[in-house]
């Protein structure tokens, strides 16, 4: 372990850092809120999309390195939050963020991050932590905002060491909402915004918030949907009592295998009484893992807007947007389970079937937001599914 006072002197002016568990302290200047924060240290690759990822839940609990250089310079607007609720805690970019210059900003990308009370570090060499994560997997950290430049490096280490890591921990529940929604919003366009949704359309989906983006629901929307968004620990009967014609698995933060109290029992029940499922993300892995499959780890994660990812059943390539630090074994999907995707990256597991039901889900993210659309049609095959 570095001596985090010797890993790097604090060069002149430095405002910002990130303290690594291990003592190594990269020092920028920081931006946004003033104060701490600790987390795990991922990269995400995406070109665009910077405030749709700052506002994912899915970050909760996580620090992101942008690779793309210049981050904030289109400002931030009222309309792209993925939620109100906390997503990522930091980031972490190249170039100092420039005056904002888009016609549909509102506020200052350093404006917006204080007042969403979360941390920038600029001037950081990003391709250097990059690849300090690709070779050594993503660290826990800290990283910290003094204006007056002063940190207590050891305090900050020490806080980034006792902090317990995201395997094993369950952050869903803390993320969800706590009542059910009618949920109103259509798709975006340009020059009208978001449109509305149809209250009595048909079929009904039953969306379980595990810390959602809104463009999922939005998306099931545009597919012809009336959507009611239900908490996280909401039991089978509430969940019946809505009448759906088929359940809808969210994405969300933490280890999908620290959800087994509670959510993977209710998936399981719905899947035995022959409900309709959709899961995208840890909804997918929640699922996985109701079938009897088992999730681990990644080294790095997958996070970016152009992942290559193979359908298994026409070889067709989707360009996917992911953000998932867990996945699902392939190797240990039951002979009731399909592999229907994965990843060109590196093999892994990107979507399943369950056989002989209406039960499906992807590990990426077909709502983009950041990122590209090809993956729409699968809410459009889910919902063709109820009607
Ligand atoms: N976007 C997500 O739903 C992420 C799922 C899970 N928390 C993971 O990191 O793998």
């Amino acid at each position: 372990m570095a001596d985090p006072a010797s890993s790097s002197a604090q060069p002149k002016g430095a405002t910002g850092v990130l303290v690594l568990a291990d003592g190594t302290a990269v020092w920028g200047n920081g931006f946004g809120a003033v104060g701490s924060a600790v987390g795990e240290v991922c990269f995400n690759t995406a070109m665009t999309g910077y405030q749709e990822v700052m506002t994912d839940p899915s970050y909760a609990a996580q620090i992101v390195t942008f690779t793309f250089p210049h981050i904030g310079n289109v400002g931030t607007n009222d309309e792209d939050f993925e939620s109100a609720v906390e997503g990522a805690v930091g980031c972490i970019v190249r170039e100092e963020v420039t005056p904002q210059s888009n016609f549909r900003s509102t506020t200052e990308f350093t404006d917006w991050l204080a007042a969403q009370g979360k941390i920038g570090l600029s001037g950081v060499d990003t391709r250097a932590l990059t690849r300090r994560i690709r070779l050594s997997g993503a660290p826990n950290a800290v990283i910290a905002h003094a204006p007056d430049g002063k940190f207590d490096l050891h305090a900050l280490m020490a806080r980034a060491r006792e902090w317990a890591g995201l395997e094993g921990m369950d952050l869903a529940q803390r993320v969800s909402r706590e009542k059910s929604q009618d949920w109103v919003g259509g798709s975006w366009e340009l020059g009208s915004g978001y449109g509305g949704a149809d209250s009595s359309a048909k079929p009904h989906v039953v969306a379980i918030d595990y810390g959602s983006k809104d463009n999922i629901f939005r998306n099931l929307v545009k597919a012809g949907a009336r959507v009611t968004v239900v908490p996280a620990r909401t039991s089978l009967a509430d969940i019946m009592a809505h009448e759906p014609d088929g359940v809808f698995l969210s994405n969300g933060p933490g280890d999908p295998a620290a959800t087994g109290a509670y959510a993977v029992p209710v998936i399981k029940a719905l899947l035995d009484a022959d409900m309709p499922l959709f899961g995208i993300c840890l909804g997918h892995q929640m699922l996985a893992l109701a079938t009897g499959a088992k999730t681990t780890k990644m080294h790095q994660g997958h996070r970016g807007a152009n992942h290559p990812v193979k359908r298994l059943e026409d070889g067709v390539v989707e360009i996917t947007s992911m953000n998932h630090g867990f996945a699902v074994d392939a190797d240990t999907l039951p002979d009731s389970v399909e592999q229907t995707h994965v990843s060109l990256f590196d093999g892994s597991n990107c979507g399943i079937a369950v056989k002989g039901k209406q039960a499906f889900g992807v590990q990426y993210h077909p709502e983009a937001s950041p990122g590209p659309q090809d993956s729409f049609y699968l809410f459009e095959r889910f919902v063709g599914m109820l009607g």
